[in-house]
């Protein structure tokens, strides 16, 4: 009997397995909806220019390949931080903020995880929104915390079930720990407007939550960086101690570069180091130390104001993008086919992703018959849609719903 015979074979990822199907799919007319990765206009990978040039400029610095320190590359983290905490940060110019470069937004979630697992005071129970993308919940718990959840998205009005999660919030034991995606929820592409964010911060504040942010798509949302920051800066500012999870994956299209951040705020520069010191015992074994290139790249960035610039208009440009895409879209649905259902949704939702409504029938017969691919809980990556694929992608969902 071999010493793996009991391994029993596992389901694909329900993300990352759509691409397997995809690119197993030979039909000339396939659209890949499902990962949530900016596509240009073409239907191609975009590397950002910011991101050429700057690794432009490292090459002609001749970086050496040395090891980093456990928390990365410091210039990288503190940019990091600035960015989602605002150049004015009291508790950034106070040294308050722990911060540590992370293996993109996932590993930042699993620092967070991890940390809070081994070192949060009060119940290890962390409420996640439902629906959530999908790797929050076995990360949180392999992790160690005990997931519940709470009710974010409203299936009859496509909206935030504002009442619903306010309920489930209040009803949660004191000192849970809350996951809130700061902007660009994934898979619904609904956010809580800047009112249903201060009304929540009251409500954390007044039941002792633990806020723990997820900044995925800080600048891809709304194609502003300080407008995308707005929960996480007010939260700071309201006097939460907050843990935040930055990926450079979308905002600087370094998908594969696996750049990250994950920072916990706490009360001063000694409480800092304290926890900083914890988090670096927490990596060495886990990983030791992170890779040096995507933050160099995501550091050039942000510290040449130049670079930053061009990258700022180019985030907003991919935001653009995106939103056209929603009104292209929303159009060819509502005036040219008159697709049953009220397709509002498309239009009003925010970031990567949009969540259809369309049922799990329906997003396995568009990839059978039409060769479309998306998440089966009917999120689709508007990114995937560009000029030449929109109006068949309409067509078909037109014929998959009548
Ligand atoms: C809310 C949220 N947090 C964290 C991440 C992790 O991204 P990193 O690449 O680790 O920085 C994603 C990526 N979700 C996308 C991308 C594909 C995936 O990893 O699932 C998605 O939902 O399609 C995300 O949507």
């Amino acid at each position: 009997v071999s010493t793996w015979s009991a391994v029993p074979a596992g389901p694909p990822d329900p993300i990352l397995g759509i691409t397997e199907a995809f690119k197993a799919d030979k039909d000339p007319r396939k659209i890949n909806l499902g990962v949530g990765a900016y596509r240009d206009e073409n239907g191609k990978p975009y590397v950002l220019n910011a991101v050429k040039k700057a690794e432009e400029k490292m090459a002609a610095a001749q970086l050496d390949k040395e090891y980093l320190g456990i928390t990365g590359l410091a210039s990288f983290t503190q940019n990091a931080a600035k960015l989602a905490y605002g150049v004015d940060s009291e508790l950034l110019k106070q040294n308050a903020i722990a911060v540590t470069q992370s293996i993109s937004g996932t590993g930042a979630l699993r620092i967070g995880g991890a940390f809070i697992a081994r070192h949060y005071p009060h119940a290890k129970v962390i409420y996640l929104p439902t629906p959530t993308w999908g790797n929050h919940i076995p990360l949180f718990k392999d992790s160690g915390l005990e997931v519940r959840r709470y009710r974010y998205f409203d299936s009859k009005t496509v909206g935030l079930d504002f009442k619903g999660m306010k309920e489930d919030l209040k009803s949660a034991p004191e000192g849970a720990i809350v996951l809130l995606h700061a902007c660009a929820h994934n898979p619904t592409g609904v956010d809580p407007t800047q009112e249903q964010w201060k009304e929540l911060s009251g409500l954390v504040a007044e039941k002792k939550l633990f806020p723990f942010f997820d900044m995925a798509y800080q600048g891809f949302a709304s194609g502003s960086t300080t407008r995308d920051a707005f929960a996480v800066r007010h939260f700071v500012a309201q006097g939460h101690y907050i843990a935040l999870c930055q990926s450079f994956a979308k905002n600087m299209g370094l998908y594969g570069e696996r750049v990250g951040a994950f920072s916990l705020t706490t009360q001063n520069e000694e409480e800092k180091k304290r926890v900083e010191s914890q988090i670096k015992i927490l990596i060495r074994p886990m990983y030791s130390n992170p890779p040096l290139h995507g933050a160099h790249i995501a550091n050039t960035i942000l510290s040449d104001p130049e670079l930053y610039q061009e990258w700022e208009g180019e985030v907003k440009g991919m935001a653009n993008r995106i939103i056209n895409m929603r009104e292209r879209l929303y159009n060819l649905l509502t005036h040219e086919l008159n697709t049953p259902g009220d397709w509002g949704h498309i239009k009003s939702q925010i970031g990567m992703f949009s969540f259809t409504g369309l049922k799990t029938e329906q997003c396995k017969a568009l990839a059978e018959k039409a060769h479309i691919y998306m998440t089966m809980d009917g999120r689709i990556s508007m990114a995937g849609l560009n000029s030449s694929n929109v109006e068949y992608f309409a067509r078909s969902v037109d014929a998959a719903v009548k």
